[in-house]
């Protein structure tokens, strides 16, 4: 659906210039909500921009439904942008356009009559739940309902993907919460392609499918959320798990604590159904092991449950490796961890 060739992006020349994007290589599914997580100055911005040549890289190509953008002439680019919605973090409206106007802005751009305009408009409104706004003004809404309109207008012209340029860090937590749902309900009524800018993993875990980590320019890391998130490989993805997650202080005085025979703390991570069956007390069980959790998260990825345990146990040497056997078998991740 969208293939990121080599796109390469250097702003200025000479001993000005700034690599933002360098030699970086993408493909992203048609109906999937793909997550592109970095920190400031990693070059998140430059490349949802390069989706649709709002900045045009210096090298690359960028494909988008089978039609390659940086070879087209202005007509053919407009034409094809059309395909391509985007919503931004300041939401970008026309503040002295009602809600109304500003939704049936790019429709009116294109010569759509003014009854289908109409229908279209109220279709979107309902969709976003913003019927009865539509007669205010941008300053006369909340920052969420302000995205929900950014939300319908970007809908407008039916678009096939919708970029997200980090549109809910301007948000509170339970707005965010809610601008997430209407992205997700979105993707799954019109099986639109999400593709979505963020530096908070919450917002990864909480609707993308797949996700990649960019920094310096170039992907770090990508893959399944689950994956990723429950795995990460390179330092920069633990960096943005452990700034979600909850102060690992008294885990380390835990790890720390001496005990009397042999023990080892063990990672146990269980995903899906497995989340809620009894495997490690069964465990424990038929090998006479005892065990204290040390530290334990029960959550979500997208839909699917998860949980990730961190566990000492301590019997003879022979049963706690029978126990982490036990776990394997029932097709849990185990990983010992001190
Ligand atoms: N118009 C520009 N001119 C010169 N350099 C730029 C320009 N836009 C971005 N850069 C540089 O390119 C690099 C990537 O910037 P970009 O805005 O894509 O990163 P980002 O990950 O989106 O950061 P943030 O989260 O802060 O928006 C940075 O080093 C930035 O300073």
């Amino acid at each position: 659906m969208i293939e990121l060739k080599n796109l390469t992006k250097v702003y200025g020349k000479g001993n000005q210039a700034a690599t933002a994007l360098s030699g970086l290589n993408l493909s992203i599914e048609r109906g999937e909500i793909f997550g592109v997580i970095g920190h400031s100055g990693a070059g998140k911005s430059t490349l949802i921009r390069c989706i649709n040549l709002l900045e045009r890289p210096s090298e690359g190509e960028v494909w988008v439904d089978g039609v390659e953008l940086t070879g087209l002439n202005q007509k053919q680019l407009q034409e094809q942008r059309r395909k391509i919605g985007m919503i931004f973090q300041h939401f970008n409206l026309l503040s002295s356009a009602t809600v109304y106007d500003n939704i049936a802005f790019p429709l009116r751009l294109i010569g759509t009559s003014a009854a289908d305009v109409d229908l279209k408009v109220k279709d979107l409104l309902t969709l976003v739940g913003l019927e009865q706004h539509g007669s205010k003004y941008p300053a006369q809404l909340s920052g969420g309902q302000k995205q929900r309109v950014g939300v319908a207008r970007a809908l407008a012209s039916d678009p096939d993907v919708l970029l997200c340029d980090e549109a809910t860090s301007a948000l509170d937590p339970q707005t965010t919460d809610s601008i997430l749902r209407l992205l997700l309900d979105i993707n799954k009524q019109f099986r639109l392609t999400i593709v979505l800018i963020t530096h908070e993993m919450h917002v990864i875990q909480s609707i993308c499918d797949r996700v990649a980590v960019i920094h310096g320019g170039g992907i770090v890391e990508q893959g399944d959320v689950a994956k990723v998130f429950l795995k990460p490989q390179h330092e920069i993805t633990r960096e943005f798990i452990r700034s979600g997650a909850q102060q690992d202080g008294p885990l380390r005085a835990a790890l720390n604590a001496v005990s009397t025979g042999y023990s080892r703390a063990i990672k146990i991570t269980f995903l899906g159904p497995k989340t809620y069956e009894s495997a490690l007390s069964q465990a424990v069980r038929e090998t006479g092991v005892s065990f204290a959790i040390l530290h334990g998260t029960i959550s979500t990825i997208k839909d699917m449950p998860y949980g990730q345990l961190i566990v000492r146990f301590e019997g003879t040497e022979d049963a706690v490796k029978a126990t982490m056997s036990r776990l394997t078998a029932e097709g849990l991740d185990v990983e010992v961890i001190s």
